[in-house]
């Protein structure tokens, strides 16, 4: 994968920890926070963070400059041709970046404020709760000009959102606002415009409260039993719920219920 530095010499992604949450924040608003080789990179080492570090409970990705992204950037594709990356080494199968074929084991939330498409759209796929400023628009436009969208939509997205809907939007490329991606499913909430980061880290810190070993548990099983029959997943299902009933948090979740306190989880 290419770096292409920005020019300002500001990295082209932010990771912050907050307490216990993790904050990727897409940083070339100059170009809608466009994907780069960079951003690519640094998103891919704040996955292995968010999964590795037990002190990260909860992850939100965002945009700088009031955008979300914009896809990958079409003026850099001028400059060589769209598949060089590709007969270079560069295997689309996985694109951990854009979480395709790589899923984080905390709970990501999309905070998206401007433009989500293309990639923009496709990488929000690859979240689990999503928020919107009421101006966001959404689509996955890589059919206008020609390309292919290959952070995942063709697959992924007709399995999120209705079969006519998800076909609608990948075969006209034509963007949707907020309210309509709200009512196709597509995303969760709709906040006033500039609000969407602070509605994030609100509904972060419920779940950085929450047992850790629980919620990770629980997207455990999600992601696990995505695409099985339901009889092939209770087993797992239940080895997963009684590791967590096992833990010294499931002792102190009813303790502090009954004694009226807000319990104080140790991940253990
Ligand atoms: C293959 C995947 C993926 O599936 C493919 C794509 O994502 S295709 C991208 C398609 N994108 C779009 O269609 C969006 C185009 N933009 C717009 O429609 C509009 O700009 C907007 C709706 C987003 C915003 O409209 P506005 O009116 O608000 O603003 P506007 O005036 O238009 O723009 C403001 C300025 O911003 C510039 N701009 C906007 N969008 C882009 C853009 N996409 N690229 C560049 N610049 C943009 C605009 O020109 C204006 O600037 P001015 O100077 O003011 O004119 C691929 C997804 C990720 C890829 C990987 C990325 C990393 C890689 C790097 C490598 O080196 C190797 C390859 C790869 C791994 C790469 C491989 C393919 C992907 C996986």
């Amino acid at each position: 994968m290419t770096s292409d530095a920005s020019p300002e010499s500001q990295p082209h992604c932010l990771v912050e920890q907050v307490g216990h949450k993790l904050v990727v924040t897409m940083n070339r608003p100059e170009a809608r926070n466009a994907l780069s080789g960079e951003m690519m990179a640094i998103m891919e080492e704040a996955w292995d963070r968010a999964n590795d570090d037990d002190t990260v409970r909860a992850v939100i990705l965002t945009g700088a400059g009031g955008f979300f992204c914009a896809g990958m950037d079409l003026k850099a594709a001028t400059k060589r041709s769209p598949d060089e990356s590709f007969k270079s080494g560069f295997d689309p199968s996985v694109i951990k970046g854009l979480l395709k074929g790589f899923r984080l084991t905390k709970p990501l939330i999309a905070a998206v404020e401007g433009p989500a498409v293309a990639g923009g759209t496709e990488i929000l796929q690859g979240t689990d709760i999503r928020i919107a400023g009421e101006s966001a628009r959404f689509g996955v436009a890589e059919a206008k000009w020609s390309l292919y969208p290959m952070g995942g939509s063709a697959v992924r997205l007709p399995r999120q959102i209705p079969y006519t809907v998800a076909l609608d939007l990948l075969l006209t490329g034509r963007l949707v606002k907020a309210p309509e991606a709200k009512e196709i499913g597509l995303i969760g909430h709709v906040v006033p415009d500039g609000e969407a980061l602070a509605k994030a880290h609100e509904i972060a810190d419920l779940i950085c409260a929450n047992g850790p070993l629980a919620v990770q548990a629980i997207l455990k099983t999600v992601r696990d039993s995505e695409g099985k029959h339901e009889e092939d997943c209770w087993a797992d299902d239940a080895k997963v719920g009684m590791a967590v009933f096992a833990s010294n948090d499931a002792k102190e979740g009813p303790r502090a219920f009954s004694e009226k306190r807000a319990p104080q989880f140790t991940g253990t």
